[in-house]
């Protein structure tokens, strides 16, 4: 089985209202779509996965063309994206169509619908109704549903490619859904189990309950890092990336940038992979007076490998000198650059050991830092 995920955000979002489409607007520390990607490209089955935007939004497809996505513009209804989009499938023998509307899919909910297509052309996840069903007319119940035989229709819907694929260019009219379509060229569908967090953001209130059930699901780690870098014979310091004139430099194998060492184990840390010791150890001649930029991209690099997004550092140098204040603004940006993250997510700031101890006697520079890392 060579299976594509075909993910649908060429909508417009009306019901969902704000300033852009839902599928662009901020969920949990990302955007909606970023979310419903990332249930796909990280699942271990999923070998291509097609993105159908409205063609008003293909500037943006370029970003996710550089992760592998392939990128396609949609069309008026959905069923005419998913048309588009089942195009640009390639040769994947199944599909999973699902909204991008769908943030929070879950890993269980995706690897039912795969699994029942091992005997089935066609499978979808379907939750149970729970609530009795009214009939009502001019604001009176005027009956009761059986409900015995009825399920709320969720995505992924996934299917034999060349099926699907004949039966939307055969269908005429409109659709409630991909399984209808299949349906209507005879193709039968397998329900398999949904679930309640599996919620299409719809209306605005939609947006508080997808944050939470996506902060549940998130791996959030911080990490801590501590380092020393004792004062020796110079005219300069670097810390976090910037050199600062001084009547002494501080000793080292590479640059003894004690800041970014600090940063760098912090990540570390917080992925449980050891330290920049580890990583770059002081016996290798290569990294003599070599600049710590490299190790904090290194972890930053690490970082991404693993699925994890950085969200935010705090840096807290401690010296009786240099001065950090005037440097602290140049020492943020320089670290954001590095990570390429925003500024606003990267805090330098120092204390002095009120003269006691190493720092306070002017010995060296001690810094400890945090690192949050997220990974939906
Ligand atoms: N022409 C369309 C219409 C919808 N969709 C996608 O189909 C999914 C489910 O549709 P819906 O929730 O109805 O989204 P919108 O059409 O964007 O919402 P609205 O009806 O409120 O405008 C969404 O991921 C949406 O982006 C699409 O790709 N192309
Ligand atoms: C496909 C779907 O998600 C199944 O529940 C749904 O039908 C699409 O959204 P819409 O609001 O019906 O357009």
């Amino acid at each position: 089985m060579r299976i594509a995920a075909l993910i649908v955000a060429a909508g417009r979002g009306t019901r969902a209202g704000g300033e852009i489409a839902k599928q662009w607007q901020k969920l949990a520390g990302a955007r909606v779509i970023d979310h419903t990607l990332a249930a796909f490209s990280t699942h271990p089955q999923v070998a291509r996965i097609v993105l159908v935007l409205h063609p008003d939004e293909m500037h943006r497809a370029a970003a996710f063309e550089a992760q592998g996505v392939i990128v396609v513009p949609g069309g008026r209804e959905r069923a005419d994206s998913v048309r588009l989009g089942l195009r640009a499938c390639g040769d994947a023998s199944h599909v999973l169509i699902h909204d991008a509307a769908r943030p929070c899919v879950s890993a269980p909910v995706i690897d039912a619908v795969i699994a029942a297509l091992k005997t089935s052309p066609a499978a979808a996840p379907g939750l149970p109704v729970t609530d009795a069903l009214w009939r009502g007319e001019d604001g009176q119940v005027s009956g009761t549903e059986d409900r015995s035989h009825l399920f709320a229709a969720q995505t992924p819907q996934g299917f034999d490619l060349a099926k699907i694929s004949a039966a939307h260019a055969a269908h005429d009219g409109p659709a409630a859904d991909d399984v209808a379509v299949a349906r209507a060229a005879g193709i039968p569908v397998a329900i398999t189990p949904g679930s309640a967090d599996n919620l299409k953001i719809t209306h605005g209130a939609d947006f508080a309950r997808a944050a939470r059930i996506l902060e549940r699901q998130m791996d959030i780690r911080t990490g801590n890092g501590f380092d020393v870098h004792a004062f020796g014979p110079g005219d300069h310091v670097t810390l976090c990336g910037v050199d600062i004139a001084h009547d002494q430099g501080l000793v080292g194998h590479s640059d003894a940038d004690v800041g970014l060492h600090t940063i760098t184990d912090a990540i570390y840390g917080a992925l449980a992979r050891g330290d920049i010791g580890q990583h770059f150890p002081p016996s290798d001649p290569q990294w003599k007076g070599a600049r710590s930029d490299i190790f904090l991209r290194h972890a930053a690099g690490l970082v991404r490998d693993l699925g994890f997004t950085l969200t935010h550092v705090d840096c807290t140098l401690i010296c009786e000198q240099p001065k950090i204040g005037p440097h602290a603004q140049a020492m943020r940006e320089q670290v954001a650059a590095i990570l390429e993250l925003d500024a606003d997510r990267v805090s330098v700031k120092a204390t002095t050991s009120e003269r006691l101890g190493f720092t306070g006697r002017g010995e060296g520079i001690a810094c400890m830092a945090t690192a949050t890392l997220v990974k939906p």
